[in-house]
């Protein structure tokens, strides 16, 4: 690779639709181009728990986050070096056992998730900050709809956890980086105009 690759960072709270932007995004790349990286996948390794221990965890929280293997990977991959991206399983909430995806070296370097405008090393290296918005209430149905059909939950978890954690750590930490932003990309309905106009600055760069 002949330039440094563009780091880009889209955060926003949960379901607001971070991981439909990115793949929107994605679309209109050659896939050599463009490497993504989930923040879930970086929730730390709790094998030192019980699966009820593990259940009880606030999620929403930055400390759930290991920020440090995030970093290492977000620098070698700048510095085009290739890394096994850990998986992350919801049902179990733990890291798969042995499973990792090997993510390359691309022009562009996408990082994806609720508190990814949160750190500022991770923020100092950024070339692109956005922040996905998307009303409470419409994020609230997105979320329980995904967890009961994609991760194992059942209805009174995902009530419950939405009040206890996910909403009052929305307000603590991922609000407060929305003025981080370059650009906030409204999602409630479309937002296929966002989303050419980002697409479009990425190709002026990588050009
Ligand atoms: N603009 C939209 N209109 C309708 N549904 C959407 C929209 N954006 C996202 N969704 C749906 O909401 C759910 C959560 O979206 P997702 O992109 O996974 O959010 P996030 O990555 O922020 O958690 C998914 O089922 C997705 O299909
Ligand atoms: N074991 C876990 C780990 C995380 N979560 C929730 O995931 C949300 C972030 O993912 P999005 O795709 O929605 O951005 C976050 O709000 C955590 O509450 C979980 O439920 N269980």
């Amino acid at each position: 690779m002949n330039h440094k690759p563009i780091l880009i960072l889209i955060a926003g709270g949960t379901a607001s639709g971070k991981t439909t932007v990115v793949d929107k995004i994605i679309k209109s790349f050659n896939p050599y181009d463009v490497s993504v990286i989930c923040m879930d996948n970086y929730y730390k390794k709790r094998d030192d728990l019980s699966f009820e221990e593990r259940k009880k965890i606030n999620y929403d929280h930055p400390d759930a986050i290991d920020m440090e293997l995030l970093k290492r990977h977000i620098r070698a991959l700048m510095d085009s070096r290739n890394i096994d991206c850990p998986v992350y399983n919801f049902a179990q909430h733990n890291r798969e056992e042995s499973k990792t995806i090997k993510i390359n070296p691309a022009k562009v370097i996408i990082i994806e998730g609720i508190l990814a405008l949160y750190d500022p090393d991770i923020r100092s290296l950024a070339d692109i900050q956005i922040f996905v918005e998307s009303d409470a209430d419409i994020r609230f149905i997105r979320r329980l709809k995904r967890d009961m059909e994609e991760r194992g939950r059942s209805l009174d978890n995902v009530i419950e956890q939405y009040l206890t954690t996910v909403k009052p750590m929305y307000e603590a930490y991922v609000v407060p980086t929305k003025r981080f932003a370059d650009i906030i990309i409204p999602n409630d309905t479309k937002h296929d105009i966002a989303i050419d106009i980002l697409s479009t600055k990425i190709k002026d760069i990588i050009r």
